[in-house]
């Protein structure tokens, strides 16, 4: 039986197929040999679930996307500090081939564009560009379970033609952002967009990322906490280069694009989404795709600040113990995150019971972040000064590891 989804999602693909507007690139010339009708999308859930339409196994190359592979990489290699200094994550408002640095520190204005993502490169791990491209090889083929390859027509062509990145490695170079060889720079950067994708490939590395870093199907963590959140921030604000705004205010989501046409974008803790369909707008973004991710987040209301469903309310019910009523017991349900703790020192504080024990039961409460287990410790502290108990049922033990809370079995 199909689900309902399944013909929701092939919906908003077949409408879109029928967009023509938009021209291949062709500023590298093998690019333009792309077909540009070819049409693929495919959503992939952070369990591994997968709707794919159209041309989801065709090969292209990556071009840009590799951007953010390249720097998270550059990250987990050398650290927030060293990169940093070097590449800032401002969004530029510029063309991605732009040869513009910060006129006061120098540094290109984000790791997207193509300064910043050569300086990436440039700092990808590995003795020099043979070895920093198979150390990037390696790290895409994590996310999508398979070897990847570089495509040399691809690369042949725009390695003959790519005198503006050229320009800007140059320019990187003469103000010291570039501490290597720039023609070596470039080289890995050239060679890092001609790697051969498919759309189901990049739906599966950009479900890697809206899982927490960990490959839906292998289970292998690829991005540590703090990279992922980075490399989603720096998407969010300048992944569709001179687009971005409007990206972000009607799609909502942190995403990439390449200028064969591939669209990445994610949905954090839910789906990782990808398309393809090679012929581009103004900005260098697929015009299928730009379409495609704006349905399905008008139509799931998928966009990131769109409210939330409605919580549930934390605190499920507040009793008097029939056989003790000296005890005020507290059942919660759902996640102790932020709005959720609050919810409940809110009503052992401003509303408290007047009997001298408490207990907190956290039988039904599904998550508790780390903080919010200190708040309750925090909070059975004060009780105590207070001259009352407070005790937690922990069936779950979601507590672990948090000292100074009474539990009761
Ligand atoms: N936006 C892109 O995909 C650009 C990548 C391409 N290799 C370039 O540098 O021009």
């Amino acid at each position: 039986m199909r689900s309902p989804i399944d013909d929701e999602i092939r919906q908003i693909f077949d409408q879109c197929s029928g967009i023509v507007e938009g021209e291949v690139a062709t500023y590298i010339p093998e690019l333009a040999a792309a077909d540009p009708t070819a049409h693929g999308l495919c959503v992939m859930s952070v369990e591994g679930h997968s709707y794919a339409y159209g041309a989801v196994d065709v090969p292209f190359t990556v071009q840009s996307i590799s951007k953010v592979f390249a720097y998270a990489l550059a990250l987990e290699t050398h650290g927030f500090e060293t990169v940093d200094e070097l590449i800032d994550v401002e969004p530029s408002g510029e063309a991605f081939n732009e040869l513009s640095l910060d006129a006061r520190t120098h540094r290109p204005r984000n790791p997207m564009i193509n300064a910043g993502a050569i300086t990436a490169s440039s700092l990808l791990p590995g003795d020099g560009p043979e070895q920093q491209v198979t150390a990037l090889l390696d790290y895409l083929a994590g996310f999508v379970d398979h070897p990847l390859t570089v495509d040399d027509r691809v690369y042949a062509s725009e390695a003959s033609t790519g005198h503006r990145n050229r320009a800007i490695a140059y320019l990187l170079r003469s103000v010291d952002v570039l501490r290597t060889d720039p023609m070596a720079a470039v080289d890995v950067y050239f060679r890092q967009c001609s790697v051969q994708v498919t759309a189901r490939d990049l739906a599966l590395m950009a479900a890697t990322l809206a899982n927490g870093g960990v490959q839906p199907t292998t289970g292998k963590l690829l991005v540590s906490r703090a990279v992922l959140r980075r490399v989603l921030s720096v998407m969010a604000g300048c992944g569709m280069y001179d687009g971005a705004g409007h990206w972000l205010t009607e799609v909502g989501l942190p995403a990439k694009s390449g200028v064969s046409g591939g669209i990445l974008a994610v949905l954090p803790s839910q789906f990782g989404v990808a398309s393809f369909a090679p012929p581009l707008n103004e900005h260098g973004n697929s015009v299928r795709g730009v379409a495609a991710f704006r349905s399905l987040s008008e139509h799931y209301g998928s966009h990131l600040f769109e409210p939330r469903l409605g919580r549930l309310h934390t605190v499920r019910h507040r009793t008097t113990d029939v056989d003790d009523p000296g005890t005020v017991r507290y059942a919660l349900q759902g996640d102790l995150d932020v709005a959720g703790t609050e919810s409940v020192l809110w009503q052992l504080t401003s509303e408290p019971p007047s009997t001298r024990r408490v207990v907190v039961d956290l039988g039904a409460t599904d998550r508790v972040s780390a903080h919010a287990g200190e708040l309750l410790a925090e909070m059975s502290r004060r009780y105590l000064v207070d001259g009352r108990t407070l005790e937690v049922v922990d069936p779950q033990e979601l507590l672990t590891g948090i000292p100074d809370v009474t539990r009761l079995t």
